[in-house]
Parts: C-alpha cells; structure tokens; sequence
C-alpha cells in the first residue's frame, strides 16, 4: 500500500466521494477510507431507501384518496419481499457504479476503519498513511433521546432494514426524520403516534407551511402529541410501552427514536482536543472547510455546515477545487432547497423568516390530484415587495417546485416579476398567479 498522498479522504459518503472523484480529477494522489458501506448514510440507510419506501407509500395514499373520485379496484398490498429485494440491488447498483468512478478516477480505497494517529498522520489496517490535507467526512449517527429505556428504541438506521411492517408505531421526534418515518408508515398501514418535544411538528420549516403539513398528517390518521419528552420505554408481552409522564402510557408494536443525530468523531481520538466544535456540536471551519487543526478539514454532515446530500456533494467538490483548482466560495446555505418526504410533502428554499408578503392555504382541490378528500395545499412567498427572499410549498410535486423556485431566488426578482410566470393549470404552481 501506499503510505504517502495529497489528500487522505475519511468516509465515503456524499461527501467524502465527491471530494476524493473531484481532487482526483484535478490530479491529485488521494486516499478514501470508508470502514463500512460506500455511499454511506444517503445510499445505504437515508434518502434513498427513504424514498424507495416513501414512493410506495405515495402510490397506497394516493390511490386511497382517490376511490371517492372514480378510483376502484382491489386495494394495492405491499409484497415487503419484493420490496426488501428491490431495495438491496438499487442499493447495491449505486454502490457498484460508485466503486467504478472512484476506480476510473485513480482514487485508492481502503475499505477498513480509520484513526487519526497525528496531524497529518492517519493510521488504517496497521498502516501509517500521511498527506498535507486530511479531510474528515465521517458524517453522524443516530442519537436517543435521554429516558429510561431508550435502548429499546429503534432508530432510522433500523427502520430502513425492516423487513416486515409494524401494525403499531410509536415515533420519537418532529424533525424530518420523524414526520418522514410516521407519514410513510401510516400509508403502509401502521398506527402510528408521534410523540414530540416542542409545540408542533417540522421547526426547522417555516410557521404556516409547517402547520398545513401538520394537519396533513393528522388527516392521514397520525395522532400527534407535541410539547412532550417521553418519560421511559418499557417492554411489556405485545411489544413496547412508552410512558409520556407519570400518568398515561402508550402501547406499540415498534417505538422508533428520531431525535437527532450527532457527528462521527472517534476518528479524532486523541487530536479531538484540539479540533473545536460550534455549539451544534459538529466541527467548525472556516470558508476553506479548514478545521482548528491545520491541514485538517471536514465536509458533510461531520461539519458545521446544512446535513443535506446536495450540501455534501457541493461541498466536497468545492474543498477539492479550493486545494487542487481554482479557489471558489461554498454554496450560500440561505439558497438550498429542502423538502421533508412526508404526505404530501413540504418543500421549503430561502430565508422565510424575513417575514409573510403572500400566502394561500388549500388551493383548487384540481391542484391537490383531484381527490375528492384532498389535502390541503399552501404557498407561501417571503421577503418585500422589491426581493422575494423566500418560497414555502406544501402539496403533490412540491418537491420538484421547490428547488426551481430557488433557481427563480438566485436572481432576487421582486414579487411583481416573480409573478409574471403565469403556472400551469390545474397544478400548485398556479396558486401564487390567481
Ligand atoms: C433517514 C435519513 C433520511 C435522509 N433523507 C434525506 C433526503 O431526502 N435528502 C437529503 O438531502 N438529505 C437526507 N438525509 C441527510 C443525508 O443523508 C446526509 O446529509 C448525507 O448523507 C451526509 O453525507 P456525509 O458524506 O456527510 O456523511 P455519511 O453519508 O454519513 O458518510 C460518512 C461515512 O464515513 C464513514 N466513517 C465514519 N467514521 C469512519 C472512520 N473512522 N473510518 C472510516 N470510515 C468512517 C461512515 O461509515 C460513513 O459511510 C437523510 C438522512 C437520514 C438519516
Ligand atoms: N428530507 C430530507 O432532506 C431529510 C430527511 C431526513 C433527515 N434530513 C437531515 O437530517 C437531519 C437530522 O434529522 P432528525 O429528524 O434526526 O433531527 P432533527 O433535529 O431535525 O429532529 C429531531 C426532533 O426530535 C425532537 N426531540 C429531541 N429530543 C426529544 C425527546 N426527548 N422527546 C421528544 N422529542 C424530542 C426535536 O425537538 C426535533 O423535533 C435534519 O436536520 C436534516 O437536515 C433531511
């Protein structure tokens, strides 16, 4: 093997690839370690078998909605078999045709766990590899919430493993991860509870967006309790019991934590003395993604920066560019687009708390797939009149609308410009022209 390189790359996930293809691409000798599954977290147990299970779960919720208007027929059964299969090769095909690029990139993989045994300095399979840059892109893991129990909890880790549906649900946590988890499992068929400690679901969304996606939720069937930390997590004969206080209990078959997640930094052994975390507890850097400790940078998840997969990806790119091409800025996070999965779903881009210029909430049911019961749509612009800063979109596709509306926020139009693109009829795009 060889020991010494340009860049040493710890993790092969949406970060860690797209930097070790990109400075690899600009020529550089560079080593990717990665001790479990290239891809990592969005391949192998995030977006993407998040969205496998949330297609599914779409069609069921669709079609459901849709008997009232005209849609019979028999019911459509989930065959978990030929789901679980279908997950493992589109998983694995990505995997291959990741291991190809890095391969006809000339990057050297060392699929083993890695330790930082000094500043540039990382020791693998007994081997010590050195290089002038020493990037970090271990992402993060799980965290459970702090109650007696907690142990019992599964996590997302897990759920995108099961190989057979719950009938009872009890999720953990507001956040994306827990709307996600309770949206797609209720479409399946669960009962499912959310349980969660601030005062309404999905905070990192704007107010009104997320309360319309709330609503959405509880429409599905989804019992909400929010402002509550449950208490305990007890196993009882039929599966779990989740104490929300002294008083009231709740039985389920699964309880599944989603209550945040936390950088991977056991990589750092001994040198994390001297790499300095922001107050979210990830690492901080600075514009080059430079860490405290030089010659040691961090991108993705592991650092302070948005855990997105588009963030990562950019971001490693960047970091390459920065140390093997020419300089350029990293993405403005105000600009990223952002969608939580759940049913249907919420997409958000820009800077909604600048404050309301334009809303409408339950647009024609014509937008909302012409179901007859349909869920309620909203849209939100904000800013001023002069710089519309940001775009909030609850309904079908609006996933797919959120990310061209941030392509219309990069050019800052005022609102009177913004709405001269007239959308098409009968779709959510038409709510904000009417
Ligand atoms: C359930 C779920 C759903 C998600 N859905 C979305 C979504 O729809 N859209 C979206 O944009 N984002 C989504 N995300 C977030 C997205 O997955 C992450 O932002 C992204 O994967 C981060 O990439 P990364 O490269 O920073 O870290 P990771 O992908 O976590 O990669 C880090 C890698 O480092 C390896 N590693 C760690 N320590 C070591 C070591 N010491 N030695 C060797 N290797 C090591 C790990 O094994 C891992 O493979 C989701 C996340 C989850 C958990
Ligand atoms: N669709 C997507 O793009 C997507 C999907 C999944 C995850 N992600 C990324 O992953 C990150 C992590 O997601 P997440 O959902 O794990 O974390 P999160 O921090 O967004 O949500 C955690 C939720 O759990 C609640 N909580 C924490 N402790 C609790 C307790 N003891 N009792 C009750 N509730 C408690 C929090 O208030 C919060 O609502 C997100 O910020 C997001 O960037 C993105």
């Amino acid at each position: 093997m060889d020991t010494s390189y340009d860049a040493i790359v710890i993790g092969g996930g949406s970060a860690g690839l797209s930097f070790a293809r990109h400075a690899a691409g600009l020529g550089a000798k560079v080593a990717l370690i990665e001790r479990g599954k290239l891809g990592g977290t969005c391949v192998n147990r995030g977006c993407v078998p998040k969205k496998m299970l949330w297609t599914v779960a779409d069609a069921l919720w669709r079609a459901g909605g849709l008997t009232r208007s005209g849609l019979l027929g028999p019911t459509p059964q989930v065959d978990m078999e030929r789901l679980c299969a279908a997950r493992a090769d589109k998983l694995q095909s990505i995997r291959d045709s990741y291991r190809g690029k890095l391969s006809e990139a000339g990057v050297t993989v060392i699929e083993d766990e890695a330790a930082m045994s000094a500043p540039g300095e990382v020791t693998v399979q007994g081997e010590k590899l050195h290089a002038p840059r020493i990037v970090l892109a271990t992402g993060g893991h799980p965290i459970r919430p702090k109650m007696e129990g907690a142990e019992l909890a599964e996590t997302s880790d897990d759920v995108l493993e099961w190989t057979a549906l719950p009938g009872s649900m009890v999720v953990i946590g507001g956040g994306y991860i827990g709307c996600e988890m309770a949206a797609i499992h209720a479409a399946l068929g669960a009962r499912v509870t959310l349980v969660t400690d601030t005062d309404r679901v999905l905070t990192e969304f704007s107010e009104n967006a997320a309360k319309v996606g709330q609503r959405n939720m509880q429409a599905q069937g989804i019992r909400i309790i929010a402002g509550c930390a449950p208490a305990a997590l007890r196993a009882v004969e039929d599966g779990l019991e989740l104490a929300l206080d002294s008083d009231t209990t709740i039985r389920a078959e699964k309880v599944v934590a989603a209550t945040g997640r936390a950088p991977n930094l056991g990589v750092l052994g001994a040198l994390q003395e001297r790499v300095k975390l922001s107050d979210k507890g990830v690492i901080e850097i600075d514009e080059c993604f430079e860490t405290s400790l030089p010659g040691l940078h961090a991108v993705g998840d592991c650092a302070d920066r948005l855990p997105l997969t588009p963030v990562a990806v950019a971001d490693g790119e960047t970091l390459a560019r920065q140390l093997f091409g020419e300089h350029r800025d990293p993405v403005a996070l105000r600009d990223v687009a952002t969608t939580a999965f759940v049913l249907p779903p919420v997409g958000e881009v820009g800077q909604p708390a600048q404050g309301t210029i334009f809303e409408e909430e339950e647009s024609t049911p014509l937008a909302a797939g012409v179901r007859a019961d349909g869920p309620q749509d909203y849209w939100g612009l904000g800013g001023s009149e002069a710089a519309v800063t940001s775009v909030s979109l609850v309904g079908e596709g609006a996933q797919e609308a959120v990310a061209w509306a941030g392509q219309m926020l990069l050019h800052r139009p005022d609102r009177a410009r913004m709405l001269r693109a007239l959308g098409v009829h009968p779709t959510l795009s038409e709510a904000p022209m009417g």
